[in-house]
Parts: C-alpha cells; structure tokens; sequence
C-alpha cells in the first residue's frame, strides 16, 4: 500500500512498500501527466537523468502503457548527462536508450541528447541554445514567472550524498542563476565532467518527481524533506522546490526509513 502525504512545502509523498509496487505507481504517474500535456499543450516534454531511475521506470515501456501512451508526442531531454560518448557505459543516454527509448515507438527526432563531439562547456551551451529554439516554439513549454523552460516533467534520482542532476553538495553549480544549462569538470561522482540543468530550470517545471530507493539514502531522505533546521547541510535535494509546479517524492520505505514526519514513520 503506498502511504501518500506532503509535510514540506506542498511536496506529496508517495511511499510504497515495495521497489514493484513503486515502478507500477511511477509508471501510472507519468502516463497521467503524458495525457494531461497532450490534451492540453500538444507534446509532453519530459527531461529524464541517469541512474537507478531508468530501471525503476521500466514498466511505462511495457503493458498496458506501451499502448495507451501517445509516444509520437513525447520530446526527451536529459536533465543531467556524463560527457563521453553516446555509446560508452557511463552515458545517460544508452542507458535509457538500452533500457527505455528502444523499447517503445518514440520519434528518433524527438530524443535530445547531448552532443558528444565537444568539451563540457559547447555541449552545455549548444544544449542550452537547442532548448531555447524549442522554447520558442513553444515545444518545450515557458515560465510564466521566469524566462526559462517549463517541462511537463522532470525526473531526477537523487544520491547518497543528496545530489540530484549533477548538482552535487557545496558545488559552484548550485548557484548559477542566468544559464539554463551548465557544466562541472570535477563531479564527485564519476566520470567528472557532466553537464547538468540547472535549478532554475528544475524548478520552473510544471511536475518534478525525485524518485529514491535503498536504505544507504535514508539520512539524505531525511535531511532533504524533514523539518532539520539550519544547522544541517542544505542539500542540493532540498533545493528542488518547483515555483508554479508540483513536486513528488517516490520513496521505498528502506529509503523513508528516517524520515520524523510523524505520519510516515515506521
Ligand atoms: O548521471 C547521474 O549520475 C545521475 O543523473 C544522477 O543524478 C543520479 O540520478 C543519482 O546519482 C542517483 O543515482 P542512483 O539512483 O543510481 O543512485
């Protein structure tokens, strides 16, 4: 049974008893927002990163939603991704198109990837410069409260250390305000160079969704969402506050495990 609340800032929980029950819930929740943006804008743009997230959203490639989903409207981004070549094993991209993108009938043309002939820095600003023509075609929705994008959805995983993208604890990165798209050259995790939304951007989205599993990530859980007051690190998780958007965290309850919220404890 998932457990469902919202204790920080209008963010809802969903805390499920099981990683299944977990990809089952998380694939229901994107093909509900998949309807509602195409109902509504013509194209649902979704921005997904790397890591466990891939495998925990396997399910919407498969029955019933490898069918009911309207994939020809789907525009794929990536939120984060490691700057080596599209088939190398740390890329963002095969590991979605391995697990995911092959899988189901999205247009070759509507997957975004980054370009993997340039330094971090030309691949973030071409990235950057490809979402803004988007933008401006309104493919890829617009803040009403900033000059940024507004995705249908992003999807982010979150690691022990309570990064997400590749905005990564007491990084520079974290502060950039003005570029849409920026670059590290020293990730704490491997491989160093990365490219990354920044979070502006994450928090101009119309649905952010953080979707964590494992009990090695409970005290980030804890300190990203809990009541912790200031004298404990601030998280780049804890950052992700959407302005006009609605944020959910997918939880197992190895991952919940210390969160205080009385409601969800164990
Ligand atoms: O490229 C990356 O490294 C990711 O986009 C990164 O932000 C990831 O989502 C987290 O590190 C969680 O990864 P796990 O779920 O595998 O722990």
């Amino acid at each position: 049974m998932a457990l469902s609340g919202g204790p920080k800032d209008g963010a809802e929980l969903r805390i499920h008893d099981s990683v299944d029950e977990l990809a089952t819930d998380l694939a229901d929740y994107i093909a509900e927002l998949s309807e509602v943006s195409v109902k509504e804008r013509g194209f649902f743009a979704i921005a997904i990163s790397g890591g466990s997230l891939i495998s925990l959203m396997g399910k919407i490639c498969e029955a019933p939603y490898n069918k009911t989903v309207d994939w020809a409207k789907w525009y794929i981004f990536w939120v984060d991704e490691r700057v080596v070549a599209k088939n190398h094993a740390d890329s963002n991209y095969k590991l979605a198109k391995d697990g995911l993108l092959s899988k189901v009938p999205v247009v070759p043309g509507h997957v975004y990837s980054i370009n993997d002939s340039m330094s971090a820095e030309e691949a973030a600003n071409e990235y950057e410069f490809v979402l803004r023509q988007l933008v401006k075609t309104r493919t890829v929705g617009v803040s009403e409260s900033s000059d940024c994008p507004k995705f249908d959805l992003i999807l982010l995983g979150m690691g022990p250390d309570g990064h997400i993208a590749s905005l990564f604890p007491n990084h520079t990165a974290l502060d950039e305000k003005d570029e849409w798209v920026t670059f590290i050259t020293d990730s704490p995790k491997p491989p160093p160079e990365r490219i990354t939304f920044t979070l502006p951007v994450i928090n101009s989205a119309s649905n952010v969704a953080v979707v964590v599993t494992g009990g090695n990530k409970a005290d980030a859980v804890h300190l990203a969402i809990d009541d912790v007051g200031p004298d404990h690190p601030l998280l780049p998780a804890r950052m992700v506050c959407p302005t006009n958007g609605k944020l959910v965290w997918f939880l197992d309850r190895p991952a919940a495990s210390k969160l205080e919220a009385s409601e969800f404890a164990e």
